[in-house]
């Protein structure tokens, strides 16, 4: 599969480049950003943090906002961000065109109702096709781990626990904990999954969690108390209930005083990127 290089830029001793290609899970032309550590000019091969972002976001938030490029240069971890959805002209929108469902809010799930399904497959685009891409084209092991925020904090976690062979570490910023029980994740999951809520489950990190009876991977979350999406949308203690039942090694911190933004994400970046670094 060939990539378009649409930017390249140095920073911290690394590179920051954008690409796009064309999808065989989508189908449709994606894009994605990735910063390589400075070990990679040399050849060396480093292992990979895939992030995952939230509701109206592109390739470009965290790589502009979260400032995580001093620390994974130092080190030697590459960082690639997707996309949040499908797009394009023929890429079917939300009717009102909302924030929260449809372009720019594809939930990391695989769709089964139309016109949703023709090209909102981001599960099987993040866990299989982008992973084959960076490891045919960029100097990275097979050593992954991966981590969002808010949508892709849900996305991080619900990968990580369905394919925990496939990651070594797993983290996120203000996950949605239990879409199946809130405003945000329910109207996701109908749209894309349709009326049977039987269906939803296997989307849902807390449900995952709860039932989980794959290998345990370390998890690192964090959530602040000032975040106007904690009690409604966003629910950390029905995981932190969750693991408790399934006896599941994960570390979720409150922060206090920390709202929803990228504020909070470039405070606690540095952290995630130690965290996962211990366990490739
Ligand atoms: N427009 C909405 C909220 C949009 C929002 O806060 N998006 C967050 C992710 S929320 C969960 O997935 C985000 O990351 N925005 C981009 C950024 O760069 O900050 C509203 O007004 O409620």
């Amino acid at each position: 599969m060939s990539l378009d290089i649409l930017s390249s830029a140095k920073v911290f001793d690394g590179w920051h480049k954008q690409y796009r290609h064309q999808s065989t899970s989508t189908r449709c032309e994606m894009r994605f950003a990735i910063f390589l550590p400075p070990q990679t000019a040399t050849g060396e091969k480093v292992p990979v943090l895939y992030w995952l972002s939230g509701l109206t976001c592109t390739e470009e938030n965290f790589m502009q906002k979260a400032g995580a490029f001093a620390e994974a240069a130092k080190l030697g971890i590459a960082i690639v961000a997707p996309d949040t959805s499908p797009r394009g002209e023929m890429v079917a929108d939300d009717a009102e065109g909302s924030y929260d469902f449809g372009l720019g809010a594809g939930f990391y799930v695989n769709a089964t109702q139309a016109p949703f399904d023709q090209h909102y497959q981001m599960y099987d685009y993040v866990v299989s096709e982008l992973p084959n891409l960076i490891e045919e084209h960029f100097p990275v092991t097979d050593q992954r781990a991966i981590s969002g925020h808010s949508m892709g904090g849900h996305g991080s976690l619900m990968i990580a626990l369905r394919n925990s062979e496939r990651y070594s570490s797993a983290s996120a910023f203000s996950p949605i904990a239990n879409p199946i029980n809130c405003p945000w994740g329910q109207k996701a999951f109908k749209g894309y999954l349709g009326d049977n809520e039987s269906d939803w489950t296997q989307y849902d990190s807390s449900e995952l969690m709860k039932r989980s009876e794959n290998k345990q991977l370390p998890m690192l979350v964090d959530q602040g108390d000032a975040d106007n999406f904690l009690d409604e949308q966003l629910r950390p203690q029905t995981l932190v209930d969750a693991a408790e039942l399934s006896q599941y090694p994960l570390t979720l911190r409150m922060q206090p005083g920390y709202d929803h933004s990228y504020y909070f994400i470039s405070t606690f970046i540095s952290e995630h990127l130690r965290f996962h670094s211990r366990y490739f």
